[in-house]
Parts: C-alpha cells; structure tokens; sequence
C-alpha cells in the first residue's frame, strides 16, 4: 500500500487552556478529496494549520508525504498548494504582481498557460490593485495561489468562501480538475452540497474531535432512515401508518410521506395491502446526515443516528 499524503496522530492543539483539537487520527490517500466539516469553533483551521507548520500540538504528530510538520516545515510548505481561512494580501501590489512574487520565491514554475487559464475559469482580472478588491476577488486570488503550482496536496480552508454561485462551481471544476489528474484535496467546509459533489470522503468534527470520517456514499447509505413517498389509488387515512418507528411528515390526496426509522417491512407489508401503485424513496442529503449529528444536540450529547 502506499504511504498516505496527510496522517494525523493523536493530534493534540491547546491554545493555553483553551481546547483547539484533542486526539485527532486520520489517515489520506494519495488521489483523495477529502472533505473536514464541522461547526464554527470545532478545529477545522486549527488542524489546517498545524498540517502547514503555523502552530504547533501539544501532543501527538502530523505528517504530509511522511514528513513530520514540524520537522519540515519549510520543505512541506513548497509542495502544498495552501489556501489560508484569512487571506493577508498586500494592499499596494496588484494580483499579478503578488502572484509573480510567489513564483519567483518558488523558483518560477507556473506556466503562463495554466495561470491565465485560472483567471478564465474564475473570471479574475489580476491587473488591479489588491486593495480594490472585494472579498470574493481575494479569495479567487487566493486559489490561484493555491492551484498555480500544481501542487501535490492541496490544503483548502474554506475554499468556496465568499464566492457567487458560479465562482463555486469553478471551485468545484478545479477541484475534480485536480483529482482527475491524481492529486490529494484536503478542505474544510461549511457548504455541504459541494462537498456531496466533489469528495471522496469526509470527516466530521465536533468539538475537536473527529467524530466520524466515512465515504460520502457510506454515509449517507448508512444512514437508516429511510425516506419515502407512497401514492394510492384511492385516499386512506394517513394514520394506517401510525406505528412505532414510522413519523407521517405529509399527506395530501392519495399520496402520503414517511420517515421510516424502524420496521420497514410492516410499512411495505400495508402499503401493499392498500394496493400502492408508486414507491418513491427520497435519498437524504449529506446536509440531513450533518444535522443529525448535531441539530439541537447540547454539549456533549453527541448522539448519532448512524449506525
Ligand atoms: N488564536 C487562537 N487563540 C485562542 N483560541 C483559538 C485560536 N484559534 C482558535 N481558537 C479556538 O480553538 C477552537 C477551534 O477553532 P478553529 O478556528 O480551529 O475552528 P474551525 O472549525 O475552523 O471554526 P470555523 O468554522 O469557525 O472556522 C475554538 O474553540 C477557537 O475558539
């Protein structure tokens, strides 16, 4: 088998006696797109940064290409296309300027070609000053930095932040561009659609600990809740499905929706007898999955309905 690009070891980070992550292990394959998603506050930069050398753990280890973070640093940062949380652009310089300055420090790699056709795909003129920016422009200046080089490993903290709908989906495109061409993505997110479309699999965190990390398909198949829509022929009463484990959430006319948590084949079983003529499950989303770990859920009441 070979190495993972990113492993985690009882990752440990305080910022004084404030938890910033506890414990955290995981490993990344080479060709992954792997999604990190967690509430505000759960460690999503924290874990970025450490990966980059910008903070240091209490405890544990990181490692990129087998590398310890620590102890390599500077060689890690040349090979990792990085997209910081909050952007420091200087002010003065424009885009081009700025972006010519990161490749001449790396030795002037970028072709011409795949930079200006980054600046098509996110539709960024680079010839203004980057103070005159707005928040979306900077960050679309902030992946080009990230993706110029061709990186091995992309780390990404929030890379579709602040950006309209169709600077998303470019984000999205260069993301699956970099995947087809067997490069590892590892990205925080909040946007839950765009990490069901672009992620191989994801980790969930929840106050600083990894509480799950699982395919997208897994997942969401795992999940045993099961949706569905039923359309008669004629009208029933909806209660013909009150049962244990059975939750009615519509009902009009000769269709009714069911969430079914338990006892799926009594729920066919009366359905047939009541001579059903459609059967429609509604997949849940990645977005329903989420809010099961933790809508409404208080401090540490973590209790997932995967199983
Ligand atoms: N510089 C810092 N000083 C003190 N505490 C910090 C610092 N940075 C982060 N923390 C704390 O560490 C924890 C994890 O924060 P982190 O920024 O890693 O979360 P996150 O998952 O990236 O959140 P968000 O989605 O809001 O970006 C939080 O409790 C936060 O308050």
């Amino acid at each position: 088998m070979t190495m993972p690009v990113i492993e985690l070891h009882d990752l440990t980070v305080y910022y004084g006696r404030r938890r910033g992550i506890e414990g955290l292990d995981l490993a990344v394959e080479a060709g992954e797109v792997f999604g990190f998603l967690g509430p505000n506050g759960a460690g999503k930069t924290t874990t970025l940064r450490v990966l980059l050398d910008l903070i240091r753990p209490v405890r544990g280890r990181a490692l990129i290409f087998g590398q310890d973070c620590r102890r390599h640093g500077p060689a890690i940062r040349r090979q990792v296309g990085y997209l910081p949380g909050e952007l420091n652009l200087p002010p003065q310089q424009t885009a081009r300027q700025y972006l010519a300055m990161l490749d001449a420090v790396r030795g002037r790699v970028v072709e011409p070609a795949y930079l200006k056709q980054l600046c098509d795909q996110l539709e960024l003129d680079l010839d203004r000053p980057l103070r005159t920016y707005s928040r979306g422009n900077k960050q679309k200046v902030g992946l080009i930095a990230a993706f110029m080089f061709r990186p091995r490993l992309l780390i990404l903290d929030e890379p579709t932040g602040g950006l309209d709908p169709l600077a998303q989906q470019a984000v999205i495109e260069l993301v699956r561009a970099a995947r087809s061409e067997g490069r590892t993505v590892f990205f925080s997110s909040h946007v839950l659609p765009e990490v069901q479309a672009v992620c191989d699999r994801v980790g969930i965190i929840r106050e600083g600990r990894l509480v799950t990390v699982e395919r997208i398909d897994t997942l969401l198949q795992r999940q045993q809740v099961h949706r569905m829509r039923l359309r008669f022929a004629h009208q029933l009463p909806p209660t013909v499905f009150s049962l244990p484990g059975v939750t009615i959430l519509a009902h009009s006319g000769n269709d009714i929706m069911l969430e079914v948590r338990s006892g799926l084949a009594d729920v066919l079983r009366i359905a047939a007898e009541q001579a059903v003529i459609e059967l429609e499950t509604i997949p849940l989303t990645l977005e329903e999955v989420f809010l099961a770990y933790y809508g409404g859920q208080g401090e540490n009441h973590a209790q997932p309905v995967l199983a």
